[in-house]
């Protein structure tokens, strides 16, 4: 038997005849998809002479149900390197080493992403990515560009919106997704990228214009374990080819941001705080209740912007949308159209009310976003800040003791209840956020949420204040894998006995 030595390993001769083997299957699936073979992901989908893909998941691998694929007519089997079909299984086995980025591809040439000539748009970073892909929007469409949305609260475009279920949808649907937006005519999507998605290469066959990196604070150490491998996964979006963007605009008053510029030297990089000399440099005027004055130095350039939004954290967000604007080539006086944003449905959202009660609904579910929203409100001329939280079920349980101090340090009341327990005991839920509020000037608990607004409306004094945080937009409330219906903008008005105006 011919032997060869390549790169430090023997090769034999039969071993690379299959490998050139499967280089030529994968072809041919790919072209055989492009003429409109149906992928599934899913062997309750497959269809007699479709391909199946099976993905190692998270919680099973794929592969077990590569018999199922195969009884229900698969006539392709997309599979890691090693995989054996059953014996008399008349399909073609395809070895990929990553079946999920396999699945990117083969989303790509089915639905011709890259023929599209769309612009592409992602958004990453713990918190702020539905706020700036609203910006976005908003600032993007002033300017002559028809903009498509996929983010955690819907996917829209103009003249359609539907519902999210995820920040991120799964590789195929997202790949679908965009089909039909350059259907309807869409030029520039704008879309959430979650670090779930860029782990799962859910965003494999999208090539990126411009990607986004907002902070990287605590969450989702359930799932990534530690916060290098968190920003890691966020990271993929900017310096992994072939997912790499072209233009990077990263917000380098976070340390992870810093690192991250550090191995995107042609980035722009934006911020609040002069030390860190980010190329886009934003100068707080004022920051107030009324909202933001901002003077931004770019390029030799500088503007100001008036926005009506409140809160430091809206104008790092200002920044990164105007970057990413810029990058698209938006020229600076296009930038102003910003000043006529009002905000995200659900991000510091005002509750009107008859009683003239200052309460704002909003979505901040880490122990940063918390921070960030209430010493924001803090710093307004509000007599005591009360705050309503509660920690996901089946999500990151360290965050819930950090989400308890952050609320401790900026709530004069702190009510303690559940969002979304999922599959776990609310109470045992609360029972890990309660060491964080030790120190509390008071805390109220309620375990059911709507008596906890209750409790918490009936604690108000005429010039105090009332974040209600966590739910934001969400119009459910998840328990053991069903949704009940409840937003917390509507329960407000219900305890106060108020009709639902907007
Ligand atoms: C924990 C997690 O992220 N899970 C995601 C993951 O699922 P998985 O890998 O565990 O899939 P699995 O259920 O084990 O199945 C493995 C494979 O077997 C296949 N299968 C399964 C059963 C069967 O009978 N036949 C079959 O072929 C499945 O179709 C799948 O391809 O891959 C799936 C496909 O992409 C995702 O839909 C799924 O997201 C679940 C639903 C989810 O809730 N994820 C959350 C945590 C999430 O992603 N959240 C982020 C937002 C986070 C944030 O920033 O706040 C998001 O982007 O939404
Ligand atoms: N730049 C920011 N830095 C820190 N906190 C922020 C920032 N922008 C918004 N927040 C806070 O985080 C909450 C969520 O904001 P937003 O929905 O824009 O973030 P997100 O990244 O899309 O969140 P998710 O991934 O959960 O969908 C807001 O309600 C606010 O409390
Ligand atoms: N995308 C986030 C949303 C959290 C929203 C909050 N209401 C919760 O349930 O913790 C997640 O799935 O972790």
């Amino acid at each position: 038997m011919e032997e060869r030595r390549a790169g430090g390993f023997l090769v034999d001769a039969r071993r690379r005849a299959e490998l050139k083997y499967m280089k030529d299957m994968w072809t041919k699936l790919v072209r055989a998809v492009a003429k409109g073979l149906m992928v599934r992901s899913d062997s309750r989908q497959v269809k007699p002479g479709e391909a199946f893909v099976a993905v190692p998941g998270v919680g099973v691998d794929g592969a077990q149900y590569i018999p199922a694929a195969l009884e229900q007519g698969a006539e392709w089997i997309v599979a890691v390197p090693g995989t054996v079909l059953p014996e008399g299984a008349q399909a073609t086995l395809v070895e990929h080493e990553n079946p999920r980025a396999a699945l990117g591809s083969l989303a790509a040439a089915y639905f011709k992403t890259a023929e599209h000539g769309m612009h592409m748009v992602g958004v990453t970073g713990t918190n702020g990515k539905t706020t700036i892909t609203y910006m976005l929007e908003h600032v993007l469409s002033a300017n002559s560009h028809r903009v498509g949305v996929i983010g955690t609260v819907n996917c829209r475009w103009p003249g359609f919106s539907v519902d999210s279920s995820m920040t991120t949808p799964d590789c195929w649907k997202l790949h679908e997704i965009i089909a039909n937006m350059a259907e309807a005519g869409v030029d520039t999507v704008v879309m959430e990228v979650s670090s779930h998605a860029l782990d799962q290469d859910r965003v494999a066959g999208i090539a990126f214009d411009v990607a986004v990196l907002t902070n990287v604070t605590q969450d989702h150490l359930d799932y990534h374990k530690t916060m290098d491998a968190y920003f890691e996964a966020k990271a993929r979006l900017f310096t992994e080819l072939p997912r790499q963007a072209k233009a990077c605009v990263i917000n380098v008053d976070d340390s992870y941001g810093r690192r991250l510029a550090e191995r995107c030297p042609e980035s722009v990089t934006y911020g609040l705080e002069a030390a860190h000399q980010p190329s886009m440099m934003g100068q707080m005027q004022s920051c107030t209740s009324c909202g933001i004055h901002l003077r931004v130095e770019h390029g030799g350039q500088s503007w100001e912007i008036d926005s009506p939004l409140i809160g430091l954290y809206n104008a790092a967000n200002l920044l990164a949308a105007q970057g990413a604007a810029l990058a698209l080539g938006v020229k600076p006086r296009g930038l102003k159209t910003l000043e006529d944003f009002h905000g995200v449905p659900g991000r510091l959202q005002r509750v009107p009310n008859e009683k003239g009660l200052h309460v704002f609904v909003d979505y901040a579910h880490t122990p940063d976003a918390l921070e960030n929203v209430l010493s924001c409100v803090r710093d307004l001329d509000f007599a005591r800040v009360l705050a309503v939280f509660g920690c996901g079920g089946n999500r990151d349980r360290a965050k819930r003791p950090l989400m308890g101090e952050a609320v401790c340090r900026y709530a004069d009341v702190a009510v303690l209840t559940s969002d979304n327990p999922r599959f776990e005991d609310p109470e045992a839920i609360m029972a890990d956020a309660r060491p964080g509020l030790t120190g509390c000037v008071q805390v109220i608990e309620k375990v059911d949420r709507r008596e906890a607004i209750a409790a918490a409306l009936g604690a108000m004094l005429p010039d105090d204040v009332l974040v209600i945080a966590g739910k934001g937009h969400e119009n459910y409330q998840e328990v053991k894998g069903e949704r009940h219906h409840f937003n917390d903008f509507e329960v407000v008005k219900e305890i106060l006995g108020e009709a639902v105006t907007c």
